[in-house]
């Protein structure tokens, strides 16, 4: 059995990044020369800082958006929700999209803010008001608390009483309120197959049967229009952990290995900004990637079971075009045949706040061939 410590070039970094201002790392991410050697930070929006510390590390292609592109990217908001303005998406037609790899870690594709500000607001909605409500997509939560149905993250008022679960075998739980829910302990919630945290496993039945989750039909969109036209990626989304960092919060280093399948991962940032580690074995260094909102990551080929991790993530770092009100109120939902009930739509007000201190990664598998 592996020693925890022993060997674990991963874990020096958690220490540094710990407690790193943001505005130190954001300045490290401009001059990576300065940094110690241990500390290869790459900041996807400016690969050519890094490249000169790392020559041949890293190729960079950069695309002009094409119409090709713009059509996948859209569809997500269009296929569902026919009548909503494209906006800044079709400004992207002016702009270059990158795409980073790394021969240290091969495999490992990086899309530095491939997804619109538009993309970025809608999946917010998606979440709270289509991924989070049904029962049977779990989260965190379940074992412990009995949640308001559905979970709407912002449809009662916030001192809502939140009691234990009567299955809950942990006397941990204490009753809570819905403000605590939103503000840190909400972790994850799993969409598609319901990844057992405690088996490791995914279930066995097949998608289709009943009690098995579809797997949300406009993130299918999303996944599969965007693989199309830019992954160039065989990726069935069938299953997702979408999880929720706050301030200061940290993932320690795992391989997603549970899937039996080699096919891409897919990992979406929105909000706040982190640092992303990544390298092949644990012994050595891992590269360090500043990750910002829609961002997006693919782990395949040998990359695909790489050690991982998040070092930390920056509070109050969210951009600007997800921290303003106004935005959220003109999403439509991604049934627009359901008629969002007042009380949802007032929490709406609510979304651009919690966004302002949290980090949400969407990571996107199969989980078979
Ligand atoms: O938050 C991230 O970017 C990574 C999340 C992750 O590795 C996981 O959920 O397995
Ligand atoms: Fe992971």
């Amino acid at each position: 059995m592996d020693s925890p410590n022993e060997g674990n070039a991963f874990k020096p970094l958690y220490k540094f990044y710990r407690h790193l201002p943001y505005e130190t790392f954001d300045e490290y991410a401009f001059s990576p020369g300065n940094l110690p050697e241990t500390l290869n930070l790459l900041d996807p929006l400016f690969p050519e800082e890094y490249e000169e510390c790392h020559p041949g590390d890293l190729s960079i292609s950069r695309y002009a958006f094409n119409r090709e592109i713009i059509d996948a990217l859209s569809s997500f908001i269009y296929d569902s929700r026919s009548q909503v303005e494209v906006g800044s998406i079709t400004t992207q037609l002016e702009s270059t999209l990158a795409e980073i790899r790394i021969e240290s870690v091969p495999g490992l594709r990086i899309y530095p803010g491939l997804l619109s500000p538009e993309i970025q607001r809608q999946l917010i909605v998606d979440i709270i008001e289509e991924y989070l409500p049904p029962k049977e997509h779990l989260t965190n939560l379940h074992s412990a608390y009995s949640l308001p149905e559905p979970f709407n993250l912002f449809g009662y008022p916030p001192d809502l009483s939140i009691s234990q679960s009567s299955s809950s075998a942990t006397a941990a739980a204490s009753p809570t309120t819905l403000s605590a829910l939103q503000s840190r302990k909400l972790r994850w919630v799993t969409l598609g197959g319901q990844y057992n945290w405690t088996t490791k496993q995914y279930p066995s039945w097949e998608p289709q049967t009943s009690g098995f989750p579809a797997f949300p039909p406009s993130l299918t969109t999303l996944l599969r229009g965007t693989s199309s036209a830019i992954f160039k990626s065989s990726l069935v989304p069938e299953a997702s952990i979408i999880n929720f960092y706050s301030d200061g919060d940290i993932l320690s280093p795992h391989q997603d290995i549970a899937e039996k399948s080699r096919a891409d991962l897919a990992s979406i940032s929105i909000g706040c900004e982190a640092v992303f580690f990544c390298g092949l074995d644990k012994s050595s260094p891992p590269l360090q990637i500043r990750l910002r909102s829609g961002d997006v990551v693919l782990m395949g080929g040998q990359s695909r079971f790489a050690h991982h991790g998040i070092g930390r993530v920056w509070g109050h770092t969210s951009p600007d075009y997800l921290t303003e009100f106004d935005y959220f109120a003109s999403v439509a939902p991604a049934n627009p045949s359901i008629k969002l009930p007042p009380e949802v739509i007032d929490g709406r007000k609510h979304y651009a706040e919690w966004i302002l201190s949290k980090r949400i990664n969407l990571n996107i598998r199969q989980m078979r061939d």
